[in-house]
């Protein structure tokens, strides 16, 4: 997909050094957006290794968000991806699928005077075994789209104030809008931080794929996924490799600027490997750059196309969806800045 190395290069590029909690430094770049097609295919992916157990942790990790759950036990049968964030109960303090299936309403005494809230009887309203009342956003914007699809008003929300404000991990996809043109189903995500090497290839695929079965249960061709990224970073490493890019950054870019063929990136990978210090014992792969670069000198290949079975997003599983003619380059190894 060419708007993935678009965005890359945009990074890299344009992008300035900047440190943040993790310890793995990041060049970074604000406000990069860019739009896909989904009528033209699937955006998975091809310039690197997308199916496999990439394709596998990214179907469970979409599947867990339908499911609503506030724990990770049964997502961690199927992938790690998560589990350095939760604890051995599998609680995981980073709510997506909860707050789209289960967003909390206020108690009956929060309540202000003039205020209108659904009650417990209401439609997409459920009753929590503690009495407490939740919201199916989700359920609510599927059941919009078929009953006043020209509705502006299709949101979900992920964020909570109150809540990111002292969660260890507030989501990172915290919105996402559907809007209907013609006979299409479009979606615009907002990212606050995006992880270009390892976060933003699943996003985009999840939310492809979202938007995929919810056209479909809705009787809509799957159009545009616009992407908004806030905060889009590369890792660039820890300790003095992570901090090599404080001084070489300009460098880096006019080298960059230079490029005039995809071949030329590898020249520039070389000569980074060849200047920046090594990646300490440990921390191998938490700089992404060389991998993007030689990511950056592939040429995209032919979208694959999906297949999905006609099931409700309260049913969809695994088995129901497939992935046809995909082809790709090689995998690339990236480690998580946690
Ligand atoms: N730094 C960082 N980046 C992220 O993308 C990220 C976080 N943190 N924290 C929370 C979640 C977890 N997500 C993750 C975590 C790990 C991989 C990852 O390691 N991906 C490997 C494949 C691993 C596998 O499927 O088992 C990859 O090569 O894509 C991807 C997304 C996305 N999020
Ligand atoms: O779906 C996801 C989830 C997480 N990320 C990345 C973005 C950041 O690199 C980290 C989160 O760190 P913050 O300090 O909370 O921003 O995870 C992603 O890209 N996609």
């Amino acid at each position: 997909m060419q708007q993935y190395l678009e965005l890359v290069e945009a990074a890299l590029s344009g992008g300035t050094y900047k440190p943040n909690r993790t310890g793995v430094d990041t060049v970074s770049s604000f406000s990069e957006h860019y739009e896909v097609d989904l009528s033209k295919g699937y955006p998975l992916l091809t310039t690197k290794k997308m199916d496999g157990y990439r394709w596998n942790s990214m179907l469970h990790e979409v599947c867990w968000y339908l499911s609503g759950q506030e724990h990770i036990r049964d997502l961690r049968e199927e992938t790690k991806i998560w589990d350095a964030w939760a604890d051995d109960d599998g609680h995981l303090d980073t709510a997506y699928g909860r707050f789209w299936r289960r967003y909390p309403i206020p108690a009956a005494e929060a309540r202000l005077e003039g205020e209108s809230w659904p009650e417990a009887a209401d439609q997409w309203v459920t009753e929590e075994a503690d009495g407490r009342l939740t919201f199916d956003q989700l359920q609510y914007v599927v059941d919009g789209l078929s009953d006043s699809p020209n509705s502006r008003r299709f949101v979900v929300n992920a964020w909570h104030p109150a809540n990111a404000a002292v969660s260890t991990l507030p989501p990172c996809h915290y919105t996402f809008v559907f809007n209907v043109q013609g006979d299409r189903l479009n979606c615009h995500l907002t990212q606050r931080s995006g992880d270009i090497a390892l976060g933003i290839p699943f996003n985009i695929a999840a939310y492809a794929l979202l938007t995929t079965v919810v056209a479909q249960q809705t009787g809509f061709e799957p159009g545009t996924f616009a992407h908004t990224v806030v905060d889009a970073h590369v890792y660039c490493g820890r300790g003095d490799r992570g901090e090599w890019y404080a001084d070489n950054l300009e460098t880096l870019q006019a080298r960059l600027a230079d490029v005039d063929d995809r071949e030329g990136y590898l020249a520039v990978r070389e000569w980074l490997e060849a200047e920046a210090p090594a990646e300490a014992e440990g921390d191998e792969r938490l700089d992404h750059v060389p991998g993007l670069l030689e990511q950056l000198s592939r040429d995209p290949l032919e979208r694959p196309t999906l297949e999905v079975a006609n099931v409700s997003i309260d049913d969809l599983a695994y088995e129901d969806v497939e992935l046809l003619g995909y082809e790709s380059h090689e995998g690339i190894a990236f480690s998580v800045a946690e």
